[in-house]
């Protein structure tokens, strides 16, 4: 089931630097929101609030209408939140399928001790889960580097990779942080196909942090755009993009009394 994701005047001070304040904004199952903004905005600040990597000094995010603050990344995998990160984080001794297999683990029944006995029913969990695995890939065209360790693959493929482990933990709600950074055209364009395919035959909300605005313009049902730790508007990508405000907090002041 897609979450609801719910952000109530969430605040994040490091020291004497504000870099969140009092943003607010609800994100509807199964939609699609884009977090935009210029560098520096606050933008993986928000991700890493949601996923339980910062504790926000103030405010509320609920997913599902259950207070999420203060919960460990750990903990709120169990709620079926998955991310991916702006540099993915592999292990790079380890074969490209091994890293996706680590994304079920949050499927998998019985807890350690059942796990290290191997017992019958984690056994034919562990084998469904790895067959999941490989259909991922193949959806990302990766299938036949399944068996390779992921430090031969490139940046993009690292991408790839990263995804399919987060879509393995059956997410119902997904954060994608900068996926196009780095990649080829063509690798965006994959990318794009890829997004559009999870969100037709999977029961996903996504949040997705990126700077290519053409994804944003390709996938976004709606945007939020934070601009120096706040939310300056929402809306959709086409709005965004013609919103003085925007443009300004861009471009700079002249280039939005251009448009005006
Ligand atoms: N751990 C931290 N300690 C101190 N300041 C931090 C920390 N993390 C982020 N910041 C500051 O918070 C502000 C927002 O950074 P953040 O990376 O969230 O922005 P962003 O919108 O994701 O930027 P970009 O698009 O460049 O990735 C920056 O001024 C950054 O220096």
């Amino acid at each position: 089931m897609a979450a609801r994701l719910n952000l109530r005047e969430v605040t994040l001070h490091f020291g004497g630097v504000k870099v969140l304040e009092d943003v607010s904004f609800d994100v509807e199952p199964g939609v699609i929101l884009g977090l935009v903004g210029p560098n520096g905005a606050g933008k993986t600040s928000l991700f890493n609030c949601i996923s339980g990597h910062y504790r926000p000094t103030a405010g509320s995010i609920t997913i599902d209408g259950t207070e999420v603050v203060g919960l460990a990344p750990s903990r709120l995998a169990r709620l079926g939140l998955a991310r991916t990160f702006q540099h993915p984080a592999l292990h790079l001794d380890a074969t490209v399928l091994d890293n996706v297999v680590l994304g079920g683990h949050t499927r998998l029944p019985g807890g350690p001790v059942s796990w290290s006995l191997r017992l019958p029913h984690t056994v034919r969990a562990e084998r469904e889960i790895r067959a999941e695995a490989l259909a991922l890939l193949d959806r990302v065209r990766l299938r036949h580097a399944a068996e390779l360790p992921a430090d031969e693959l490139s940046h993009g493929l690292h991408k790839g990779i990263e995804l399919c482990r987060a879509l393995l933990s059956k997410p119902a709600l997904l954060l994608l942080d900068e996926p196009a950074a780095g990649l080829s055209h063509a690798e965006v364009e994959q990318l794009i196909a890829t997004v559009r395919r999870i969100r037709e035959e999977e029961d996903v909300t996504v949040v997705v942090v990126e700077h290519h605005m053409g994804l944003i313009s390709a996938l976004t049902d709606r945007v939020v755009v934070l601009d120096h730790g706040r939310k300056l508007m929402e809306g959709t990508a086409a709005q965004a993009q013609s919103d003085p405000r925007v443009i300004e907090a861009y471009l700079g002041k002249d280039a939005a009394d251009d448009v005006a």
